[in-house]
C-alpha cells in the first residue's frame, strides 16, 4: 500500500485520481480527464470493462502468479505500461523523468509522448526499465527523422505511431476552458516554432486544437510508413488500431505491433470502446505481431480481461498522470504496483499460474460479444 504526503492510503487507482484531483488546476484537470464531443467513447470504454465476467479455476494449484512478460528482447516485470500522454511537467516539476523514476521502481514500460516536456536524453538518463518514443505524423518530416535518430542514440526500444489523428478531436472542456499550454511547460524535444500555437492563449478555444491542425500532416497514408521505417532501426509500432481490416494492413505494412486504443475516447465520439474491438483485431493479426490495448483499464482484473482477449501487454494513459500528480515518481510506481498486485491476485483466484495461460476461457462468453458500443 502506498501512502503519500496526504495521510490518505491509496489502495486503487481512483484512490490516486481524487487525491490527483485536488492537486491540479482544473484546466489541466479537464484537458487530462477530457474526452472529445460528448464523451461517449469515452464512458464506452470503462463500461466495457464493467460488463466482463471472468470464469475462475479452483484448485489450479497456483500459489502466486508470474507477471513477466518479454517484448522485443527486453523483459519487464509487469505487462501493464504507461501509454504516451504529453506534457507530464503540467502535474508534476520534473515531469517525464519522475514518470520514468516511478515506471523503472515498477519493472514497466514507459512510452514517452512526443510531447514530452523533458528532453528525451533526461528521460533515459532517469530510466531503469524499457523506454519506446511516441511519434505523430508532422508536416516537418526532418523534426519526426531527428526526434527518431535521438531515440535510438538514447537507448529507446521502440518507435510508436500515432495514427489516428489525422485531426485532433474536438475536446469541448478544452475549447471552452480556453486551454493552452502555459508557464513554463513546454514540448522540449521539439524547436519552438512548431510549438508555438500549442502556448497562444489569446484566440480562445483550444489551442492544442489549433496547434495540432497547424502541425500534424492529415494526409498520410499507409504508402507513407516506408519513409518513417527508414528513418530507423527500432520496431515500428502502430497506436489507434480498431478494426480487423486496420488491422491486416498494419500487418501487411509490416508494423513490428500495434495498439488497440481509441486514444481515450479523445479522438473519435461513438468510436467503439477500446476493449470491443479487442477481439476482432486480435483474430486478425492471428499473431503475426504482438497486439497490445489500452482504453479505460482501471485495475487489475481490467488488464486480465485485455490479456485474455489477445493483448500482450496493457498500457494506462490516465492512472500515472494520476500518480504523477499526487506523488510524483513514488505515485507513479504505485499506481503501476497496485495495478500489477490486483492482476497477480486476480490471476491467483482465477488459477492461472503465468500471463500465456491467458486466454478467453478465463471470460465469459458473453463477455467476448462485443458489447453495446
Ligand atoms: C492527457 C492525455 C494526453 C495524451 N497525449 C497523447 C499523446 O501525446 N500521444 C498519444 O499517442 N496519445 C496520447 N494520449 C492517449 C493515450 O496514449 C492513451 O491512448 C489513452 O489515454 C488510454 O486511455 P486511458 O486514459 O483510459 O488509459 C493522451 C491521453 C491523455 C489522457
Ligand atoms: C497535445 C495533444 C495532441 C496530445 C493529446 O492530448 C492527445 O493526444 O490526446
Amino acid at each position: 500500500m502506498t501512502q503519500l504526503q496526504t495521510g490518505t492510503p491509496l489502495l486503487t487507482a481512483s484512490d490516486y485520481r481524487r487525491s490527483a484531483q485536488r492537486l491540479v488546476g482544473s484546466d489541466v484537470w479537464d484537458f487530462i480527464e477530457g474526452g472529445a464531443e460528448d464523451e461517449r467513447t469515452l464512458a464506452a470504454n470503462l463500461r466495457a470493462f464493467d460488463r466482463v465476467r471472468l470464469r475462475p479455476r479452483v484448485l489450479a494449484g497456483v500459489p502466486d502468479a508470474d507477471t513477466t512478460v518479454s517484448l522485443f528482447g527486453t523483459a519487464y516485470a509487469t505487462p501493464i505500461g504507461i501509454a504516451p500522454t504529453a506534457y507530464h511537467r503540467l502535474v508534476d516539476a520534473e515531469g517525464e523523468v519522475a514518470t520514468a523514476r516511478g515506471a523503472g521502481r515498477a519493472g514497466a514500460l514507459f512510452v514517452v509522448g512526443m510531447f514530452a516536456s523533458r528532453t528525451i536524453e533526461d528521460i533515459a538518463a532517469a530510466a531503469s526499465s524499457g523506454l519506446w518514443l511516441q511519434l505523430y505524423w508532422l508536416r516537418r518530416r526532418d523534426v519526426m527523422r531527428d526526434l527518431a535518430e535521438r531515440a535510438e542514440r538514447s537507448g529507446y526500444g521502440a518507435i510508436m505511431l500515432t495514427v489516428d489523428v489525422p485531426r485532433m478531436g474536438r475536446r469541448w472542456r478544452d475549447m471552452r476552458n480556453g486551454f493552452a499550454i502555459g508557464g513554463d511547460v513546454a514540448a522540449v524535444n521539439i524547436e519552438p516554432a512548431v510549438m508555438a500555437e500549442a502556448h497562444r492563449r489569446d484566440e480562445g478555444g483550444s489551442a492544442l486544437a489549433r496547434h495540432t491542425a497547424g502541425s500534424f500532416d492529415p494526409s498520410l497514408s499507409w504508402a507513407d510508413l516506408a519513409w518513417l521505417r527508414d528513418c530507423t532501426r527500432l520496431p515500428l509500432v502502430l497506436k489507434g488500431i480498431l478494426t480487423a481490416e486496420d488491422a491486416a494492413l498494419a500487418v501487411a505494412h509490416g508494423a513490428d505491433a500495434i495498439v488497440v486504443s481509441n486514444h481515450g475516447g479523445r479522438q473519435l465520439d461513438g468510436a467503439v470502446a477500446s476493449l470491443d474491438a479487442l477481439a476482432e483485431v486480435a483474430d486478425a493479426v492471428g499473431g503475426a505481431c504482438p497486439v497490445l490495448f489500452d482504453g479505460g483499464v482501471r485495475r487489475g482484473a481490467d488488464a486480465l480481461a485485455a490479456l485474455a482477449l489477445g493483448a500482450r501487454m496493457v498500457l494506462l494513459g490516465r492512472p500515472p498522470l494520476w500518480g504523477l500528480a499526487a506523488g510524483g515518481a513514488d505515485g507513479v510506481a504505485g499506481v503501476l504496483r497496485t495495478a500489477t498486485e490486483e492482476l497477480a491476485h486476480a490471476m491467483v483466484l482465477a488459477g492461472r499460474a503465468a500471463l500465456p495461460d491467458l486466454d478467453r476461457t478465463a471470460l465469459r462468453p458473453t463477455s467476448l460479444a462485443g458489447g453495446d458500443a
